[in-house]
C-alpha cells in the first residue's frame, strides 16, 4: 500500500489463490487487514515469477524463519537491477544470522542490492495511514535513497541510513525485549519496571551492535528506540501480547494456540542470545526471555534473577 500510495505498480506475491482472488477483485486483505482498502494498483499473483518480473524492488516479508527456503526458489527469478528490501525483524536460528546477511548468502547479489526498512511501523496503523516514520538502510547510499523516494508517502516518512547492521539488530531485539514487557504487564507490574526493561533491553541491544560494528547512534534512532518504544507500549503488537499472556500465567502451548500471527522473538530470543554468545556479549534480559519462553521458568523466578545481578556503573 505504501509503495502504491507512493507511485508504483506493485506486485504482490502470495501462497493461497483465494487471498489473491479476494485481493485482485475486491482490493481487501481479508485474512490479514480485513477492512483496509489497498490502493487499485496492488495486484495479488501466486506466481513468484510474474511478481519478479521486471522488479526494480522486492520486498520480502514472511516469518524469519522460512525466508532461506522461500528465497532458495525465488533466487533464479530476481532479476539483475532489483534490489532487494527485506522487512524482516529476526535473526535466523542455527545460523544467527540476520536477514540481509541470508539474503546475500543465498542470491548472492551482493550488499548493495540489499536493503533493509526498519522502525515504529504496527501493520494496522500504516494501513490506517497514520502518520509515521522508518529507516531505510543499504550500504549503498544511493540505492537507499532510490528507495527512500519509492515509498514516501504523506503519511509515511522514510529516512535512509548506511547501517544495516544496527537497524537489523534494532528490529530482532526489539521483539524479545517486547516480549519481556509484555511479561511485566502481565505481571501487574507498572511503569517504573517496563520503563526499566526498555532502557536497559537498549543498552544490552547497543553492546550486542557495537561488537558487530554497528553505529551506537542507529539504536537511539527510529529502528532502536523508536521501534522498541512502538512495540513495548502497543496492545498491537504481537511480541508485547504474546508476553503478556505468559506473564499472566498462561502456558506457552496456550499462549501459542492463541497467537494468529507471527511474534519473531519466540524464535529469534534464542537466535539472539546464540549472536550473543558467539560475539561474548551478556545480555541478560535476552537470557531471561529464553528461560521463561523456552525452558518454562516462571517469569517471577527470571525477574528475581534479573534483579539480584551484581550491582554496576550504568555505562561499562
Ligand atoms: N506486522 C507488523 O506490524 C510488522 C511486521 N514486521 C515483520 O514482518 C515479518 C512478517 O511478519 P508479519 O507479516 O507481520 O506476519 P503475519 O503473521 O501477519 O504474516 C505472515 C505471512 O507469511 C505467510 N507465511 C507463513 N509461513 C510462510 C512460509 N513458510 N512461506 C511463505 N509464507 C509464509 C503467512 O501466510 C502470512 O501471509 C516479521 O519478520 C515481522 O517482524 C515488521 C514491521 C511491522
Ligand atoms: O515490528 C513491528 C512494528 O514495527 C511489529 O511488532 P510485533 O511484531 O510485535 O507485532
Amino acid at each position: 500500500m505504501v509503495l502504491a500510495d507512493a507511485g508504483s505498480q506493485v506486485t504482490l506475491w502470495a501462497r493461497r489463490q483465494e487471498l489473491v482472488d479476494a485481493v485482485n477483485t475486491t482490493h481487501e486483505n481479508p485474512d490479514y487487514l480485513p477492512g483496509v482498502r489497498l490502493p487499485e494498483s496492488v495486484r495479488a499473483t501466486t506466481d513468484p515469477a510474474e511478481a519478479l518480473a521486471g522488479a526494480d524492488f522486492a520486498v520480502l516479508v514472511v516469518p524469519s524463519q522460512t525466508l532461506r527456503d522461500n528465497l532458495a526458489a525465488w533466487a533464479p527469478l530476481i532479476e539483475p537491477q532489483t534490489v532487494l528490501v527485506s522487512l524482516m525483524k529476526g535473526i535466523e536460528l542455527g545460523t544467527a544470522k540476520r536477514m540481509s546477511e541470508v539474503i546475500d548468502e543465498v542470491t548472492k547479489v551482493g550488499p548493495e542490492r540489499v536493503a533493509v526498512v526498519s522502525g515504529p511501523n504496527l501493520a494496522r496503523e500504516i494501513a490506517n495511514r497514520q502518520p509515521a516514520a522508518s529507516v531505510v538502510a543499504c550500504v549503498d547510499e544511493a540505492v537507499a535513497k532510490r528507495l527512500q523516494a519509492a515509498c514516501h508517502t504523506p503519511y509515511f516518512r522514510p529516512y535512509t541510513n548506511t547501517d544495516v547492521v544496527g537497524c537489523e539488530l534494532g528490529g530482532a531485539v526489539k521483539n524479545v525485549i517486547g516480549l519481556a514487557v509484555g511479561m511485566a504487564a502481565g505481571m501487574g507490574l507498572g511503569d517504573n519496571t517496563k520503563a526499566t526493561l526498555i532502557t536497559r533491553g537498549l543498552a544490552e541491544t547497543t553492546r550486542l551492535g557495537e561488537v558487530l560494528g554497528a553505529d551506537p547512534h542507529t539504536f537511539a534512532g527510529l529502528a532502536g528506540m523508536g521501534d522498541l518504544v512502538a512495540t513495548c507500549s502497543s496492545p498491537l503488537s504481537r511480541n508485547n501480547t504474546f508476553g503478556m499472556n505468559l506473564g499472566r500465567g498462561m502456558s506457552l502451548a496456550e499462549t501459542i494456540a492463541a497467537t494468529r500471527q507471527t511474534a519473531e522473538g519466540v524464535k529469534s530470543c534464542e537466535s539472539v542470545l546464540d549472536l550473543a554468545r558467539r560475539n561474548g556479549v551478556d545480555m541478560p534480559i535476552v537470557e531471561a526471555v529464553v528461560d521463561v519462553v523456552h525452558n518454562g521458568r516462571p517469569t517471577q523466578e527470571a525477574l528475581q534473577t534479573l534483579m539480584s545481578r551484581s550491582a554496576k556503573a550504568e555505562r561499562r
